[in-house]
């Protein structure tokens, strides 16, 4: 048995390499390595460079062509560019990411890097070395990770035409509900929701700006005659054209709405009882142009009143209300204030 401790260590120096030594090493590097002399133009590449790229090892020329040859036509200004700033100093290392064409003609990315190991006495490279590492994987995701994003953005834009389309049909829904709750659907006119809401306003208005506020109540005379007579769907023809034929007087300002049944009421801003009275009268004498139901020429009877100074909208259309029926008793087709 021998002792250990007497064998003398190889001593070795990396200088003492020479480049046969050091490209037989790089042989074996997992890495595709490229070692360019710029003063004999003689480039090695290691075995791993060629099967990057599907060549039998040593397969291509040592030289820099062979390598420009295998670059991305439209890869190859932007290498060009790289390596131009590394060579005079722009920047430090050099570093590009490219395509480069496999003996099968295929691409693969690869991502090359290198530096100037020695330059000559008048600045100009002299040695340069570089590793080629394939960055497929990394491309693929990244490709991938667009694709995705780019089907995501279209994903998007599509959800965000959808939202709007729906977003705009419930506005519409939104306006048409809207209209109906304030609409009567038979005659198209303001319901009885929507008086209540304005004739407080109104009201209000009155008081704080000292102004009269009168009010009409109408009431169509025996309609029940005529649904009884001639039906129920000849009654609501009835109904439509009366409020056709009221709506004539219906000045700007003025609300005309049903409050129920044959029952109507207009609100009157800013106007006296006389005019309001002088309107009721012309519209009495509007329905005389009304083409009769059957046998049954429509009448209307009326209830004119103005608004009390601090009266409520409770107490004003009760007291509209107590004129109509007073009409009424009075036989109809009448006016009482
Ligand atoms: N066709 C139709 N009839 C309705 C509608 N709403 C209420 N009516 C009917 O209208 C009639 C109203 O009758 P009243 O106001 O009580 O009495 P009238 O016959 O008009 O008699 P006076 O009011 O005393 O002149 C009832 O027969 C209700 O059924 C409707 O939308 N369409």
């Amino acid at each position: 048995m021998g002792d250990a401790s007497n064998i003398e260590p190889v001593k070795f120096n990396v200088s003492d390499m020479n480049d046969s030594m050091l490209h037989t090493l790089l042989e074996l590097v997992s890495d595709g390595i490229w070692d360019w002399n710029a003063n004999t133009g003689f480039v090695y590449r290691n075995a791993r460079w060629y099967e990057m790229l599907g060549y039998s090892p040593h397969a291509l020329d040592n030289t820099v062509l062979a390598w420009e040859n295998v670059i991305h036509p439209e890869d190859y200004p932007r290498v060009m560019a790289r390596i131009d700033d590394h060579l005079s100093g722009r920047s430090p290392v050099y570093q590009v990411e490219y395509r480069c064409r496999t003996q099968d003609g295929s691409y693969v990315w690869i991502e090359d890097r290198g530096q100037v190991l020695v330059r000559n006495a008048d600045g100009s490279v002299a040695r340069m070395v570089g590793v080629h590492r394939s960055i497929e994987d990394k491309r693929r995701l990244v490709e991938e990770l667009e694709r995705r994003n780019h089907s995501l953005e279209a994903m998007i834009e599509e959800r965000t035409r959808e939202l709007s389309r729906v977003n705009q049909q419930l506005q519409l829904q939104l306006e048409e509900n809207r209209k109906l709750a304030h609409t009567d659907t038979l005659t198209d006119i303001a319901n009885r929701y929507r008086l209540e809401q304005v004739l407080p306003q109104a009201c209000e208005r009155a008081q704080r700006f000292r102004e009269p506020l009168s009010l009409i109540a109408m009431d169509v005379d025996d309609f029940k005659n005529i649904n009884d007579h001639y039906g129920h769907a000849l009654g609501d023809a009835a109904l439509v054209h009366v409020v056709e034929n009221i709506k004539r007087f219906v000045r700007e300002g003025d609300l005309l709405a049903r409050w129920g049944g044959d029952e109507f009421i207009m609100i009157l801003a800013n106007t006296p009882l006389a005019d309001a009275r002088t309107l009721a009268e012309a519209i009495r004498h509007g329905l005389a142009d009304l083409l009769p139901v059957g046998d049954f020429q429509v009448t209307m009877s009326f209830g004119v009143v103005q608004r009390f100074d601090e009266e409520q909208q409770t107490g004003l259309m009760a007291r509209a209300d107590q004129a109509l029926y007073r009409s009424k008793i009075a036989g109809k087709n009448v006016i009482s204030v």
